[in-house]
């Protein structure tokens, strides 16, 4: 049985995470409340969640990553915190039927205010699983396939405690993705892309691109996205007015076009079009569809830069006018968005429209 939901955010987007909680539990007829700490990274929605809204969770896009809460602790003692959570662990357990979890992560808010507790997390998780390998309910070895223990600290005195399902996981705890930047890419927003791909794409993502030969950067300056292509073996047009980096158009796998990336068009069907064109997101999200729907591309994959006001709602309006022409044209197309870790004032949107059969 659950009391809540822990959500993770980026630090200050926790009102759009709160109204987009709000808002997917509604519609499951599931209702509740959260007074969450502005910049803090994470929001507790306060509430009985049904089984569908716990189903429904990684489809948030403000949310990395969240779990059912199944227990509180208040007020540890710093002297033993150890036996109270083993003890709730225990009972949370056999309540839910689980005999052993796969895994166990100590979790902590990613704003500034919370690096003390971080850093305590980041030891205590050691402890924690020795404990529970000997009381049996944590397997030898890591087991994905498992559900895993989520332990949150707010601080060293309080933990939230839940079980959470393999299926639902983030592709990374608390969605923060530990990318290493590659030598040779020429911008950092090239960890935008891998992430993606990795999110939308799971994490044998470069298997599924082995297929894809051809690719467009719209807004390609100076090639961190392009790269990324470059890499996974395609050939790519890189659409901007901007200078490309030079050692990236020495592999001879890039054909820069110095053209307006709303006008241009390939002769042919490509793979992917790919798009961090800084413009209005539902001017970006009409050009994308467009993209698809008249078969320039198989697949999109593209950023959508939202205004400082009104983010939440100005990502819903593009949502209900993508599924709007989604039902009508392409009813098995595929649609999904997250606020990535790399991403800022910004979401990033997969689109497969399914389409090049019929
Ligand atoms: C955020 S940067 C892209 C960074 C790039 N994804 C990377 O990884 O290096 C945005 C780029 O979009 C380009 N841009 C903006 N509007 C454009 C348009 N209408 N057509 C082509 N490029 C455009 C800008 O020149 C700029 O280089």
């Amino acid at each position: 049985m659950s009391d809540g939901i822990l959500l993770y955010c980026r630090p200050g987007f926790e009102k759009e995470c709160l109204a987009e909680v709000v808002e997917t539990a509604a519609e499951s007829g599931c209702f509740g409340w959260a007074n969450p700490d502005m910049n803090s990274g994470f929001v507790v929605f306060e509430t009985t969640p049904t089984p569908k809204v716990i189903e429904r969770l990684p489809e948030l896009v403000f949310a990395r990553d969240a779990w059912a809460i199944s227990a509180r602790l208040a007020d540890l003692d710093e002297r033993d915190r150890l036996t109270p959570i083993i003890e709730t662990v225990a009972r949370i357990l056999k309540d839910a039927g689980i005999r052993q979890v796969g895994d166990v992560s100590c979790e902590y808010a990613e704003g500034e205010q919370y690096r003390p507790t971080a850093r305590f997390a980041g030891k205590f998780v050691h402890p924690v699983r020795q404990a529970l390998r000997r009381s049996g309910s944590l397997t030898p070895k890591t087991r994905p396939d498992l559900p895993a223990l989520r332990l949150f600290f707010k601080d060293s005195s309080q933990v939230l405690i839940g079980v959470d399902r393999p299926d639902g996981r983030a592709a990374w705890p608390m969605g923060i993705a530990r990318l290493k930047f590659p030598a040779g890419a020429p911008s950092r927003s090239t960890l935008k892309l891998e992430e993606a791909f990795s999110v939308f794409l799971g994490p044998q993502w470069r298997d599924r691109l082995q297929n894809s030969h051809t690719g467009v950067d719209l807004g390609a300056s100076p090639g961190g996205w392009t790269w990324q292509l470059v890499n996974q073996g395609m050939h790519v047009y890189a659409i901007d007015n901007g200078p490309m980096d030079e050692t990236l158009m020495a592999t001879t796998q890039v054909d820069h076009q110095q053209a307006d990336g709303f006008i241009w068009k390939p002769d042919r069907y490509v793979d992917w079009v790919v798009c961090d064109m800084v413009e209005k997101p539902a001017r970006v999200a009409f050009l994308m569809y467009e993209w698809l729907h008249e078969r320039h591309a198989r697949y999109a994959m593209f950023n959508l830069k939202l205004p400082m006001r009104k983010r939440f709602a100005q990502w819903q309006e593009i949502r209900e006018f993508l599924e709007s022409r989604i039902a009508q044209e392409h009813p098995k197309a595929e649609l999904r968005a997250k606020h990535l870790y790399h991403d800022r004032e910004e979401i990033t949107v997969y689109l497969d429209l399914k389409n090049q059969n019929g």
